[in-house]
């Protein structure tokens, strides 16, 4: 789907998608207990489904009224040897359509069930990192068979516990996995982070939603992690709240000169895309709280910054676009693992981003930028099928002279489904 959008002042108010993080997080956890839980303010994105999709396949079974999601646990086929043998020995099949974090979570929990697991996928995903799993299984002789291109693995053997130690600076999504497995072993197990951790803020989510399940982990300093085994999920209620990632995309509007209010945000959340916020107050915006929303707007103008990505990669694309248009230099560092997201975001947000008229360069760990007065726009630009970098351009269109085209702009559905209509509904033209 290509669209074309008219350079176009968005305003009024725009509830932000329950966070996506949290929601595969909520899911899983109540799809590992051993009851009946409500999670509330979900949206089936894409990822979503692939999360509720592949939990169903081990056991759980997740009926869905508007956004509340009812799941009974598989809980009890983790820990029942015997109903493990009636109920799940066949083959699972995970279809992990372009989710990391779906692949990530769920690869170490397959082991928790009797039975080979088959994970494919499309997209970027088959050449998204594993090693740090294969690693795992090779030293535990759990037998796994990757291919090469389109993801295709098939994992078979159970994870047992002990001490495990890798670096940190891949993906935070093999600890995410880990600590949700680990726990219902029957033994105690370590988990040494042998680099600085990026990408803190997901592992204090992953924590925190555990917690509220009744499972809990020590954390020194989250360089090591101790679980203790023998552990369960317990059944609870749980509401999902908005996402950070997706309300930098409007809160960076309205930095651009928008005006909205952007509406379901917890204000003490432990979402690392929060960094957002502060981000932008760097760059010159002033925040005013309304409620549960914050509106932005930068009276003096927006002066470029030192920006460091390691603790908030995913919205990188929309706050580089905003340095586009501060005035002066931003860098952007830290931000190597942008390359290995759902396309290289450095090189999509570099390339597509100078077609429109800015100063933007990319760098093999980050991005250089020194604003422009103003973007031209009047061009054909490329989301790379990713929906970060579709969305980005969503919110360039808003200050470009000429109207721009986003062509694969449908891609927005892995995250957001309804990015299109909330962009229309808050003023957004779109032919
Ligand atoms: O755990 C999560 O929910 C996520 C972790 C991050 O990945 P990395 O840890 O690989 O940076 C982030 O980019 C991704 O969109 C979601
Ligand atoms: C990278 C992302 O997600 P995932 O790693 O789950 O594919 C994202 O949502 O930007």
């Amino acid at each position: 789907m290509d669209l074309t959008i008219q350079p176009h002042k968005l305003s009024g108010t725009v509830t932000v998608p329950p966070s996506k993080s949290l929601a595969h997080r909520a899911v899983i956890c109540a799809a590992l207990s051993d009851g009946t839980c409500k999670i509330d303010n979900i949206a089936l994105s894409d990822d979503i489904i692939a999360t509720t999709e592949a939990m169903k396949a081990f056991g759980a079974v997740i009926e869905q009224d508007g956004s509340t999601l009812t799941i009974t646990g598989a809980g009890q086929y983790v820990t029942d040897a015997k109903a493990n043998e009636s109920a799940t020995t066949a083959e699972h099949l995970i279809d992990c359509n372009e989710s990391g974090s779906t692949l990530r979570f769920v690869v170490p929990i397959s082991t928790l069930f009797q039975g080979a697991s088959r994970f494919v996928g499309r997209g970027n995903l088959g050449k998204r990192p594993l090693t740090i799993f294969y690693d795992i299984f090779e030293e535990q002789g759990i037998s796994y068979k990757p291919t090469e291109g389109e993801l295709d693995l098939v994992v078979d053997g159970n994870l047992k516990p002990g001490n495990f130690s890798f670096p940190g600076n891949v993906s935070s999504q093999f600890i995410t996995g880990l600590l949700f497995t680990l726990p219902l072993l029957d033994g105690d197990s370590v988990i040494t982070i042998t680099t600085p951790l990026e990408s803190i803020g997901y592992i204090d989510l992953t924590l925190d939603v555990m917690n509220a399940f009744g499972v809990t982990i020590e954390n020194e300093g989250h360089q090591l992690f101790r679980i203790s085994g023998g552990q369960s999920y317990k059944a609870t209620d749980y509401r999902v709240e908005g996402d950070y990632s997706q309300a930098a995309f409007f809160l960076c509007a309205d930095a651009l000169g928008n005006d909205l209010l952007v509406d379901d945000l917890s204000m003490d959340s432990l979402q690392g895309d929060r960094a957002v916020v502060s981000i932008l107050e760097a760059m010159g915006v002033s925040f005013e709280q309304q409620g549960n929303g914050l509106i932005g707007t930068a009276k003096d103008g927006l002066h470029g910054t030192l920006i460091d990505a390691a603790q908030c990669p995913d919205i990188i694309p929309v706050v580089a676009l905003t340095a586009c248009l501060s005035e002066g230099k931003t860098e952007i560092i830290n931000a190597g693992r942008l390359r290995i997201k759902e396309c290289d975001r450095l090189q999509a947000t570099a390339s597509e981003l100078k077609k429109l008229g800015a100063d933007i360069e990319e760098l093999p760990e980050g991005l250089l930028i020194h604003g422009v007065k103003s973007l031209k726009g009047g061009e054909t630009v490329w989301s790379y099928k990713d929906h970060r970098i579709a969305m980005m351009l969503a919110i360039a269109a808003t200050v470009c002279e000429q109207p721009i085209t986003v062509t694969d702009a449908e891609c927005v559905s892995k995250s957001y489904p309804n990015f299109w209509e909330d962009y229309k509904a808050i003023g957004g033209k779109i032919q």
